[in-house]
């Protein structure tokens, strides 16, 4: 049995360099040594640290040894958990306890961690671990843990995966399994650049919510409420603070890896990062965040409207068709994206791309002004308009996506504004690219554009949505200008394609009454 020093106050002894302890307070450490900790557990501890690569500071707050951390880099180039080989370094120094791990993931806010030595420490230390879950950190964990990752098996979200309503493909899904998990690897790796001091500050700046207010503002989750289910999960309506909102109920995959999960989180970290900071008619608004219940859940305002493609399918609904857009809506609908997508590229001195812009995440609410969701897969361009930058992956809706970017990985503002071209060609031909017809959507895509091209500059008379009465005056001016303007921003050559400034304008000459 040890003997440790510490204060009643918050847990002071964890700055372990030398396993110096408070002088107040004295008190004996019953707790067992890092090196008795149950095996399941420990495992448990270190597969979660792996999971928010946080060994190096651990080890920098202890102040290990530099030959200490090298052996440690060391054992992980060799394929061994970094955060286990912490553990023993550390837990081997001064013969460190639970006690002295509990305070110093208690320092370093680390309250997952607490929760997980928790039975480890003696009861009266359990105060110190926050009731709610203070941080999306928390959320970074691995897909052992039960709560978030328990929902079912299902297919996928924005262009990782394919969508479980065939809405989608995905660029890392379209090869072998074995491709996409070795993709899937890489996208992975890259998530240890968010880092957990990043993701705290992110989820800080945004409004944390009580998970128990929105159990109450959907009737606990009635299926009455259930407004649709994407690759995320459910989304309900919900009455929050006076107000009608959508609940994207986050239900994390648990697959026989836990790399699909950790993709979820990266996108919902990106959605939270860039939607909670956006501020713009034409861009969904994130209210905030729920991590304090069984399942993580963010709050956006309602779009009733539903999305721009269950609108352009409206033949397709069940249990009767939608009433279909006129013409003079698809316009203003287009218009009104524009204008986001035209925010997002020149609202900062970095540019931000989408990178997922199609009919279904463009909602409409109740009046039909579009805004656009789903950020999931938005990140900062090259630092001006017309510049490329290259990117170790490719993300996105294939069909949607240029051939610069699909081929060489050159990302630039003019990914997002191909996509658009094809949004606006979908818009006003209600032909869209990925039923075109073959299975390579690369192909697709530039078949799709190209059969445009031919027939608006041969007999339009085919060219216009047929499913809705063929637009004459005003209308036909319209659309005609939107498909023109589509295929200008789907130039093979992103170099030829417009920028959303000059998108915008070319639209408003026919609409400026928004
Ligand atoms: N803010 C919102 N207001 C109203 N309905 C919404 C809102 N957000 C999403 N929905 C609806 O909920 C359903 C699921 O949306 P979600 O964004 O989760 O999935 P998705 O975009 O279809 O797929 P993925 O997540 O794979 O991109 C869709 O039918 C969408 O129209």
């Amino acid at each position: 049995m040890k003997t440790c020093m510490m204060s009643t106050g918050p847990i002071e002894n964890s700055n372990g360099a030398s396993g110096t302890r408070s002088r107040s307070g004295r008190e004996r450490d019953t707790s067992i040594l890092i090196r008795n900790l149950p095996v399941p557990d420990r495992q448990r501890l270190c597969q979660h640290l792996d999971s928010l690569d946080v060994w190096l500071q651990l080890a920098q707050f202890v102040k290990l040894h530099p030959e200490d951390v090298e052996k440690i880099r060391h054992k992980m180039r060799l394929g061994f958990s970094p955060s286990d080989e912490f553990l023993t370094v550390w837990g081997g120094q001064y013969d460190h306890s639970a006690y002295n791990l509990f305070a110093l993931f208690q320092k370093m806010s680390l309250h997952h961690a607490m929760r997980l030595i928790m039975d480890h420490v003696d009861e009266k230390y359990h105060k110190y671990i926050p009731k709610s879950m203070p941080t999306i950190s928390e959320l970074r964990r691995p897909a052992t843990n039960s709560k978030i990752n328990n929902g079912p098996p299902f297919a996928s979200s924005s262009g990782v995966s394919n969508s479980n309503n065939n809405s989608m493909t995905s660029v890392s899904n379209s090869s072998t399994q074995q491709g996409l998990e070795s993709k899937q690897s890489e996208i992975l790796d890259s998530m240890a650049d968010i880092g957990a001091s990043a993701v705290q500050h992110v989820a800080k700046s945004s409004l944390e919510i009580d998970y128990q207010e929105l159990v109450c503002a959907t009737n606990n989750f009635s299926p009455s409420n259930k407004l649709g289910h994407g690759g995320f999960g459910d989304v309900y309506k919900g009455y929050w603070k006076q107000i009608n909102v959508a609940i994207k109920v986050m239900n994390y995959r648990q697959k026989n890896n836990q790399v699909n999960g950790q993709i979820e989180l990266r996108q919902s970290y990106t959605e939270l990062k860039y939607l909670s900071t956006i501020r713009y008619d034409n861009i969904l608004a994130l209210y905030g965040f729920s991590i304090n219940g069984d399942k993580p859940c963010l709050v956006y305002e309602l779009m009733i409207g539903g999305s721009l493609e269950s609108r352009l399918k409206w033949y397709r609904a069940k249990p009767q068709p939608l009433i279909p857009l006129t013409w003079a809506e698809r316009f203003r609908i287009s218009l009104g994206t524009a204008k986001g997508i035209y925010f997002l590229h020149t609202a900062r001195t970095t540019p931000l791309i989408h990178g997922d812009i199609k009919p279904a995440n463009i909602l409409l609410d109740k009046c039909g002004l579009p805004k656009i969701g789903d950020f999931g897969l938005a990140r900062e361009g090259p630092k001006s308009l017309n510049a490329t930058m290259k990117v170790k992956h490719v993300f996105g809706t294939r069909f949607y996506l240029p051939p610069e970017f699909l081929e060489s990985n050159k990302l630039s503002t003019g990914v997002d504004i191909y996509s658009f071209g094809i949004v606006l060609m979908e818009v006003f031909t209600g032909r869209f690219v990925m039923e075109h017809g073959i299975e390579n959507s690369q192909k697709n895509s530039l078949m799709y554009v190209n059969e445009i091209r031919s027939q608006f500059q041969g007999n339009r008379l085919h060219l216009f949505d047929n499913r809705i009465t063929a637009p004459v005056g005003d209308d036909l001016e319209r659309a005609t200008c939107a498909i023109n303007v589509g295929l200008q921003c789907t130039a093979t050559n992103p170099q030829e394609r417009p920028s959303m400034d000059e998108v915008v304008k070319r639209l408003k000459v026919y609409c400026d009454d928004f």
